[in-house]
């Protein structure tokens, strides 16, 4: 009888937007966790901040000690507290000892993911942590378990769900910035410090978990170009929609292939203008959406809930499931895969297009001089767009693919022309054939 086996001991850190509804969920199916893991699942603790202000969770389980959580009695630490530390310590003081951990913390496991998966494999532990990347939506096993055997090119999406939110309000309804912000922070949506959403630092170490499971390359989030969307204006989003485009923050991981053979990998996270009729063009509210494309399977597309507390349990229990599994049948996961060691390429040789929205004076010439500037760069131009309102015109320029160094030093110039009043809106295009 599975009732009668040793149970599988579990520490939860954490118990909020998250951790609140993984509790929640392996209480009311504990019958069905011991079925699919072949043992009784039993959460021994849950660690919180303020345990009075928890009173949903049962007296004898909640403690503000995580650490001597971590040390004791358990066989499996699911950690969403978030943040690097105290976090880095407990997981690694888990992990030393032999005990597998379930994580959602991206910004953790982006710096020191090596040093988590250096000390799981020294003890013989499991590390999983699907909760991190795009929520609920199955991204990492497929990268590290069902596409190990082919080669992966690109991974390309929309990896934030507060921002997502945001933008596609701004899109939608005009909505402001920072009402909307808001409301994905009551939502659950937003981390404890939304400037890492906003700024482009959940995604960028998003993006770096990617990188580092799809090219086999250590990838840590400071190697990730990173733009957030703070400076994104209505008038970036006017630009976009006179040209039948939208506005997302694109997470782009590239494998890039020099004329000589030698390869390395591109990793970003910026704001890009994709035609409307891209399919991430129609990912709304707090959804996901990712592109893979290998060698051998082609394009692959995984989209879903990428934020909230009862989609991310998802995932943190699906992996402690998969954690479980491995503890009754004497398994284990996956390990750290990083035998490619790739080079990071410097944002500036990545090649990009730009968008460029200018107002300029409405005389003679002008088109010429701009032209020229582009020319001097070695940029060309795929279409331009003039419209005069009296004194002063409206000049759109959308580029074939430059190296962005090249795109960025173009604009600081044309800046700088006597007749161009101002530089309403830059932004890099993508979706689109070059
Ligand atoms: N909210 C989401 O949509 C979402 C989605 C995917 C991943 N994540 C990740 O999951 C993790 C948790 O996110 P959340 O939204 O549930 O956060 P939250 O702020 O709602 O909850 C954090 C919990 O950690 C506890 N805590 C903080 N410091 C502690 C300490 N020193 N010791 C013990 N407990 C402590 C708090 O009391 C709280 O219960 C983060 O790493 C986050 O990035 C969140
Ligand atoms: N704050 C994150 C949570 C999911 O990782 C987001 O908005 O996508
Ligand atoms: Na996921």
């Amino acid at each position: 009888m599975i009732r009668d086996r040793e149970p599988i001991r579990v520490a939860l850190l954490g118990c909020g937007t998250v951790g609140t509804e993984v509790l929640r969920l392996l209480q009311d199916q504990s019958e069905e966790f011991a079925a699919r893991t072949g043992a009784p699942v039993l959460v021994t603790g849950v660690a919180v901040r303020r345990p009075h202000k928890h009173p949903e969770v049962p007296e004898n389980l909640i403690t503000a000690d995580a650490q001597a959580l971590v040390e004791g009695d358990v066989d499996v630490v699911v950690e969403l507290i978030g943040g690097i530390e105290p976090t880095r310590s407990l997981l690694l003081t888990a992990l030393r000892s032999g005990k597998s951990v379930v994580t959602a913390n991206k910004a953790l496991l982006a710096e020191h993911g090596s040093e988590l998966y250096a000390a799981a494999d020294e003890s013989g532990a499991d590390i999983y942590f699907e909760a991190a990347v795009a929520g609920a939506i199955p991204l990492l096993r497929p990268l590290r378990e069902s596409l190990a055997g082919d080669r992966i090119d690109r991974v390309m999406g929309i990896v934030n769900g507060t921002t997502n939110y945001i933008l596609s309000a701004m899109d939608s309804t005009g909505a402001g910035y920072s009402e909307t912000l808001d409301e994905a922070g009551r939502l659950g949506y937003a981390e404890a410090d939304p400037t890492a959403d906003v700024d482009g630092f959940d995604a960028a170490a998003k993006a770096a978990i990617l990188a580092s499971l799809a090219f086999h390359t250590r990838v840590t989030a400071n190697q990730v170009h990173r733009e957030g969307i703070s400076s994104v204006t209505p008038g970036d989003i006017a630009a976009a929609k006179a040209l039948d485009r939208t506005v997302k923050l694109l997470a782009i991981c590239e494998r890039v292939v020099d004329a000589d053979g030698n390869e390395s990998v591109s990793a970003r996270v910026h704001p890009a203008m994709i035609p409307r009729g891209h399919p991430l063009a129609g990912v709304g509210d707090a959804f996901n959406a990712v592109f893979v494309e290998a060698e051998a399977a082609g394009q692959l597309m995984f989209y879903g809930q990428g934020a909230g507390g009862s989609p991310t349990a998802s995932a943190v229990l699906g992996d402690l499931v998969a954690v479980a599994r491995n503890k009754v049948l004497a398994g284990k996961g996956p390990r750290e895969s990083a035998h490619a060691q790739l080079p990071v390429q410097p944002m500036g040789k990545t090649p990009t297009r730009y968008h460029i929205s200018l107002d300029v004076a409405d005389k003679a010439g002008v088109l010429s001089q701009v032209a020229a500037t582009f020319n001097e760069h070695d940029v060309s131009i795929s279409v331009v767009r003039q419209q005069g309102r009296g004194e002063e015109a409206s000049l759109v320029v959308v580029t074939h693919t430059a190296p962005d160094a090249a795109l960025s030093s173009t604009v600081d110039k044309i800046a700088q022309l006597s007749i161009v009043r101002e530089v309403v809106s830059v932004m890099r295009v993508e979706g689109e054939a070059t």
